[in-house]
């Protein structure tokens, strides 16, 4: 069987130099091309499949320049709010065929923490996110937290429940957060971090925390590369490695 012939933009970043080594490191899989900022993307290297893990502002025009050849295309870079996903979809009903995977986070136990999150929060009055990154990460909150919270916040509402419970009426400094979906989300940047999140529920007498940890980019690879192998069969647009996990909503 032929091999899968992958690209990878934004290669010379963090994600990218290390999926580069993962996909050189993968049976079945051939790197071939490698692209960053200021290159020409052109025919993308003779791709079957990208993968993109660039910067939020240049993320939708590259997997845009994918789609439109016919490439499919596995997203990790953050940044994908409603109106950018609404704008890929109307781009992939005139390429059927092409696949588009757009996770906030490929590693497993993050998918996992969300899932479970997801399904805890109506259990509960209070919900907030908590999440930890490196200091050289350029977007807060999250996507991971972004998308938890989402997720959270849609759970809730769909049970019914009410608002989070919270009498500040007193906050100049914004210690309280940003709200994602009336979910209240904390970002820290901390040197010595990769990154980490805590899901806080909790209850009159009790709380109940799920907490993730990424220790090492090596726990965004298995997830990506089984996307890589994956992809071409998920025609049209995924948000969430959970869909290709057998996990979440359809
Ligand atoms: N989904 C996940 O599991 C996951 C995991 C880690 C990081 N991320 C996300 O991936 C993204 C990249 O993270 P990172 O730590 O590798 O960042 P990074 O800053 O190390 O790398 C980003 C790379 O993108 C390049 N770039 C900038 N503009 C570009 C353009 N127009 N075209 C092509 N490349 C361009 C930069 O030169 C840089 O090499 C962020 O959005 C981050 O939040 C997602
Ligand atoms: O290091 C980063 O940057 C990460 N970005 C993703 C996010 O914003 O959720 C995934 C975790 C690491």
């Amino acid at each position: 069987m032929s091999s899968t012939r992958v690209a990878v933009i934004g290669a010379a970043g963090r994600m990218g130099g290390a999926v580069c080594g993962a996909v050189e490191a993968a049976d079945g899989l051939e790197l071939v091309g490698r692209f960053d900022a200021g290159d020409d993307l052109g025919d993308l290297g003779g791709a079957d499949v990208v993968v993109e893990f660039s910067v939020p502002d240049a993320s939708p025009g590259n997997v845009a320049h994918c789609v439109e050849r016919g490439v499919h295309v596995v997203v990790g870079t953050t940044g994908w709010d409603e109106a950018r996903l609404a704008d890929l979809r109307d781009r992939l009903a005139g390429h059927p065929e092409v696949g588009v995977l757009v996770a906030p986070n490929f590693a497993v136990g993050a998918v996992l923490m969300m899932e479970l999150a997801r399904r805890a929060a109506p259990f509960f009055e209070s919900a907030e996110v908590v999440e930890l990154h490196h200091p050289d990460k350029v977007d807060a909150p999250s996507g991971t937290a972004a998308r938890t919270a989402d997720l959270v916040g849609a759970a809730r509402a769909e049970a019914g429940c009410d608002p989070v419970p919270d009498a500040t009426t007193h906050d100049p400094e914004g210690a309280r957060g940003a709200v994602v979906h009336g979910i209240p989300v904390h970002s820290v940047r901390l040197r010595g971090l990769v990154a980490h999140q805590e899901v806080l529920l909790g209850n009159p007498g009790e709380t109940l925390t799920i907490r993730h940890d990424s220790l090492d980019r090596a726990s965004f690879m298995t997830g990506v590369v089984g996307a890589v192998r994956r992809v071409a069969d998920h025609p049209g647009l995924t948000v969430g490695l959970e869909h290709y996990l057998g996990l979440g909503d359809a």
